[in-house]
C-alpha cells in the first residue's frame, strides 16, 4: 500500500495537460492567467491630483503669498489647464491633472474663499504635496500580471485599467462527479428504511466551485454493465471522472474492475491513511507515451464514506486540479493541536479539527474525532483535516502539525 506522500505525488505527476482560451474580461473571474498583462501607459498615466482644493504654484508660498486669485476650475476629466500668472490658483479637484505652472495642492480645509480668492489658512505647505506624481507606482511595458495567477478582483481591476478587453485564460476541466450505490435515492425523495439520500457529489461539487470548476453530476447503480456503459459514455465527455463509493472490498463494489475494463490504468489503489484507504487513481495515458487528442483523461474513484470523500477531495482531487489549472499549490498550514490524541495503527490519520486563531499568534486545533468516516455531521464544526504521521501514535498538545483547510 502506499504512503499519502508517494499517492499525493503519483497524481501530481499525472496533471491534465489544459488548453488555453481567451475569455471576456467579465467572465474571467476566478480564472487562470495564461499571458502576461504589461502596463499600456504609466500609473498613473499623469500627475494626479490627490485632494480637492486648489493648485498654486509652491514658490508664490514661499515667497510668503497667501491670497490667491481663483483663475479657474479645472474638474477630473478635463483637458490639463495652465496656471498662467503668478500669484493665482486653480481650483482643482481629485483625479484631474496637475495643471502646467501648478506643483502644489491645498486642501480646501485649509483654506478659506471669498471673492474668487483663495487664501491659505495653515503654514507647513510642502512643495508637491497631494499630488500622486505620474509612474510612481508602475511604468509603461512594466509586466502587471503573469501567466500562473489567479485572476481575482485587483487582478481584473488592473486588467481592465490596461484595456484588457479579453484575456488568455486556461480552460477548464470537464469534470463529471459521480455517486454508485443502489441504497442513494435522490434528495427529492423520501428514503426507505434501507435507503440514504446521496449527499457526495454535492459536497464535491461545492468543493469544485472553489476553483471556478462546474462539474455535472451523475448517478449509477450497482449494476456491473450498467456501471461499465455509462462510465464509458462519461469518460467520452469529461477530461475527469470522480467517482464515489463502490471502489472496496464488497460485493458490489465493481469501479475498480470496471475501470480496468474501460482501458483505465490503474495507478494505485488504497493509501495507508484513515479515513479514505480505498483511494483509486487511474488515466488513460498510454504507457508510451503516445495520447490520443482530448487524451489522458484521470479518474478518482473515491471511498464512499462522506468522510473519506471529503478528505480524499482536499488532500488529492483539489491540489490536482489547482496545479492542473497551472496554479501552485496552496501554501503549507500549520496548526498546534490544543489537547493530546492518540492514534494507534500505523497509518497516516487525517483528525478533523475545529481551528481557533489565539491572540498571541498561535492556530490552535481542537480534535473532533466524531464517530468515525460515516460521521459527515461532526464534519460541520470542522475547518480542517489535521495531517498526524504514519510514524506516531502519540500527538502532544502544543505539537504543530499540517492541516490541510476545508472551507476557502
Ligand atoms: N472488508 C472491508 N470492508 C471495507 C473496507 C475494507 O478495507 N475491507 N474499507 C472500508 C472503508 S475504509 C471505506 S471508506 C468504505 C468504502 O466503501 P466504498 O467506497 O466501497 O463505498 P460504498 O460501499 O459504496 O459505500 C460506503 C458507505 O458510504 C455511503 N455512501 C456512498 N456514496 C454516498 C453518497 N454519494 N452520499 C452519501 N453516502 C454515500 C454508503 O451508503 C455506505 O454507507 O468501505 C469500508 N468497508
Ligand atoms: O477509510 Mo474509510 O474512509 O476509513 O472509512
Ligand atoms: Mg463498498
Amino acid at each position: 500500500m502506499l504512503t499519502v506522500t508517494d499517492a499525493f505525488a503519483l497524481t501530481q505527476q499525472h496533471r491534465l495537460n489544459l488548453p488555453t482560451e481567451t475569455v471576456s474580461l467579465a467572465d474571467a473571474a476566478g480564472r487562470v492567467l495564461r499571458e502576461g498583462v504589461r502596463a499600456d501607459r504609466d500609473f498613473p498615466p499623469f500627475n494626479r491630483v490627490a485632494m480637492d482644493g486648489i493648485a498654486i504654484r509652491f514658490a508664490d508660498y514661499a515667497a510668503g503669498q497667501r491670497t490667491f486669485r481663483i483663475e479657474g476650475t479645472q474638474l477630473a476629466g478635463q483637458p490639463q489647464q495652465t496656471l498662467s500668472e503668478a500669484d493665482t490658483c486653480l481650483e482643482i479637484m481629485t483625479g484631474a491633472m496637475l495643471p502646467i505652472g501648478a506643483d502644489t495642492i491645498i486642501r480646501y480645509e485649509d483654506v478659506s474663499i471669498a471673492n474668487s480668492q483663495a487664501t491659505i489658512a495653515i503654514e507647513d505647505v510642502q512643495l508637491g504635496q497631494h499630488i500622486h506624481p505620474q509612474a510612481t507606482d508602475r511604468r509603461a511595458d512594466d509586466e502587471l500580471l503573469s501567466s500562473g495567477m489567479r485572476l481575482g478582483p485587483s487582478e481584473l481591476a488592473v486588467a481592465a485599467s490596461v484595456g484588457q478587453t479579453t484575456l488568455t485564460v486556461t480552460a477548464l476541466p470537464r469534470v463529471a462527479l459521480i455517486s454508485t450505490g443502489d441504497e442513494l435515492v435522490d434528495v427529492s425523495v423520501t428514503p426507505l428504511p434501507y435507503q440514504i439520500r446521496r449527499s457526495n457529489t454535492y459536497m464535491l461539487r461545492t468543493a469544485l466551485a472553489t476553483l471556478g470548476i462546474a462539474a455535472t453530476l451523475h448517478h449509477i447503480i450497482d449494476d456491473e454493465a450498467v456501471l461499465k456503459d455509462q462510465l464509458k459514455t462519461l469518460l467520452a465527455d469529461n477530461d475527469v471522472l470522480i467517482l464515489s463509493g463502490g471502489v472496496s472490498a464488497g460485493k458490489a463494489d465493481f469501479v475498480p474492475s470496471v475501470l480496468a475494463q474501460l482501458g483505465v490504468q490503474k495507478l494505485f489503489h488504497k493509501i495507508e491513511q484513515r479515513p479514505g484507504k480505498p483511494l483509486w487513481f487511474g488515466t488513460t495515458a498510454a504507457q508510451d507515451g503516445n495520447t490520443l487528442a482530448g487524451e489522458p483523461k484521470t479518474v478518482f474513484a473515491l471511498p464512499g464514506n462522506p468522510v473519506s470523500t471529503v478528505l480524499c477531495a482536499y488532500r488529492y482531487v483539489l491540489p490536482y486540479l489547482r496545479t492542473s489549472l497551472g496554479l501552485p499549490l496552496s501554501p503549507a498550514r500549520y496548526a498546534q493541536l490544543a489537547t493530546p490524541v492518540v492514534f494507534k495503527p500505523a497509518i497516516t490519520y487525517f483528525l478533523p479539527v475545529h481551528l481557533t486563531s489565539e491572540p498571541d499568534g498561535r492556530m490552535l486545533a481542537h480534535p473532533l474525532p466524531g464517530s468515525g468516516s460515516a460521521d459527515f455531521a461532526n464534519l460541520l464544526a470542522a475547518d480542517a483535516f489535521m495531517e498526524l504521521p504514519a510514524e506516531r501514535s502519540e500527538f502532544e498538545a502544543g505539537e504543530a502539525f499540517r492541516v490541510w483547510p476545508t472551507r476557502s
